[in-house]
């Protein structure tokens, strides 16, 4: 029989050698990991760490029953707290419990559904390196149940890669929805919500302030409150027919409402059905037009005025942007279905109506002019306006391509599913969080009929602007 090369060099003793100075070396690398991440888990988990230490102590020090004794009174107290004080425990304790709790499994199964969902870069035939799987670096639990996966996107995979693959993780982690949200660079959040809490109609907000940066509208699938900002900016809300357009447009007015009553703001609306869907809510607006595409016109013109007066006013005491004041109020021009404001409309007119609204669109942000309006498509009919509109809604639509004509490109593979928001849930959508590309669901407050008839009586009648001081009846629309 021949003998292995290295034994007949070596010998038995050398291969002996060799083995136990790598499985030497294997531990001292083991060790070093191993505390490497115990003090990565006390900085991030200070307090966990500072029980823990203290737990081994008592231990040690004291006696063992004393811990158990310690560990059955504190599960007893988390009893008590979750029975007496429900909110603070969703808040402060379940997320962590439920952190705890799925950790490990998301540590265990993380590497096999990301290979199979195709978080992984093969390397080239000519490099000698082995393929890497997407790291999963954090689990965050939010008080709504959303489970946030941190991971550390593979050299050769980006953003969009992640975002074309969210929807099978979200399915392998039997998860009802999935989204991505950028982190920093290389590192993404994954978002799987398991819990539907937009499932519930969302009842009327009563807002207080009268801040028009972040208006109070309704609710967000993290559990917070969906905010929108009106100064500054205008917002489009696109979604077929029955998507709830008119609970996003009567949240927003009950959320300004405090601003209507104390004349800080001031709305003037069109509705050009007829006033079918603003009309309810009149009182809610200092002027109305509905129908008439001739009025509809001189409304937004008197608009334009208002807006080149004020650029003037501000040019002349060097201030660039305009701040509300119950003498000269933001104005809000509500439009109820912008693609019909001109379909029905003679040739002057329409372009009349194009360019007042050109001109409020392009100019009338800076100076306390801003545009809500509502679409259902919102494809050719209002192409050339669309990409005006900072803010943007997108409530059900017919098909995947509108969410990202409203969106933004991306959006749809990002997460907004628009065109799968079911029919049983109106007022449902997604909006971009400001400033950044991240997508976030909401579901706007819904207001009954006798909600906005309350809401449009407990307004005071203001006259609209440039038409001089307050009055009693004539500010009104008739
Ligand atoms: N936020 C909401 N929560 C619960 N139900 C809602 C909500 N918004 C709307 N609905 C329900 O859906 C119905 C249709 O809503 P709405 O009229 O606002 O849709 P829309 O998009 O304005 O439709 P259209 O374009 O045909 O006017 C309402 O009558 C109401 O019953």
């Amino acid at each position: 029989m021949r003998e292995h090369p290295q034994r007949a060099q070596g010998g038995l003793g050398d291969d002996v050698v060799s083995v136990v100075v790598e499985a030497a070396l294997r531990a001292c690398w083991l060790l070093v990991r191993t505390a490497w991440w115990l003090a990565v888990s006390a900085v991030r988990h200070p307090a966990a760490a500072v029980v823990a230490v203290l737990g081994v102590l008592l231990w040690r020090m004291v006696s063992p029953t004393l811990v158990v004794a310690l560990v059955v009174a504190a599960a007893l107290g988390l009893v008590v707290w979750r029975m007496v004080y429900p909110a603070s425990f969703g808040r402060l304790v379940r997320p962590r419990l439920s952190q705890a709790w799925r950790m490990p499994a998301y540590r265990l199964y993380w590497p096999h559904v990301a290979s199979r969902c195709g978080l992984v870069v093969t390397p080239r035939s000519e490099e000698r390196t082995e393929c890497e799987v997407a790291k999963l670096r954090r689990l965050q639990v939010t008080p709504a149940g959303i489970e946030r996966l941190l991971v550390q996107v593979p050299v050769g995979l980006t953003f969009d890669d992640v975002a074309a693959r969210v929807e099978a993780v979200g399915q392998a982690f039997g998860s009802r929805s999935a989204r991505v949200v950028r982190a920093r660079p290389g590192r993404v959040w994954i978002e799987l919500v398991r819990r539907d809490v937009l499932a519930r109609v969302v009842s009327p907000i009563a807002s207080s302030g009268t801040d028009l940066a972040g208006l109070p509208v309704g609710l967000a699938d993290d559990g917070g409150a969906w905010r929108m900002r009106l100064s500054g900016t205008h917002a489009l809300i696109a979604g077929a027919t029955g998507s709830g357009k008119g609970s996003v447009l009567w949240s927003l007015m009950a959320g300004l409402a405090p601003a209507l009553r104390d004349g800080w703001a001031q709305v003037w609306a069109i509705d050009p059905k007829g006033g079918m869907e603003l009309g309810l809510g009149r009182g809610c607006f200092a002027r109305f037009e509905g129908g008439d595409a001739e009025a509809m016109c001189d409304l937004l013109e008197e608009a334009v005025k208002v807006k080149s007066e004020r650029a003037a006013r501000l040019a002349d005491r060097g201030q660039r942007l305009h701040s509300p004041t119950p003498d000269d109020p933001h104005l809000v021009i509500v439009v109820d279905e912008l693609a019909t404001l001109t379909a029905f409309a003679e040739r002057a007119v329409t372009r009349r109506i194009d360019q007042a609204m050109g001109l409020l669109l392009t100019q009338g942000r800076a100076v306390g002019i801003s545009v809500v309006a509502a679409v259902q498509d919102p494809g050719k009919d209002v192409v050339t306006w669309r990409d005006l509109f900072p803010t943007r809604i997108a409530l059900r639509v017919d098909n995947p391509i509108q969410v990202d004509m409203v969106l933004g490109e991306g959006a749809r593979d990002s997460g907004a599913r628009a065109d799968e928001i079911s029919e049983l849930m109106p007022g449902v959508g997604y909006v971009r969080v400001e400033g950044t590309r991240a997508i976030r669901r909401v579901r706007a407050a819904y207001l009954a009929d006798d909600d906005v008839v309350e809401l449009s009586d407990s307004i005071p009648s203001h006259a609209p602007l440039g038409q001089g001081e307050e009055t009693d009846e004539g500010g009104k629309a008739a």
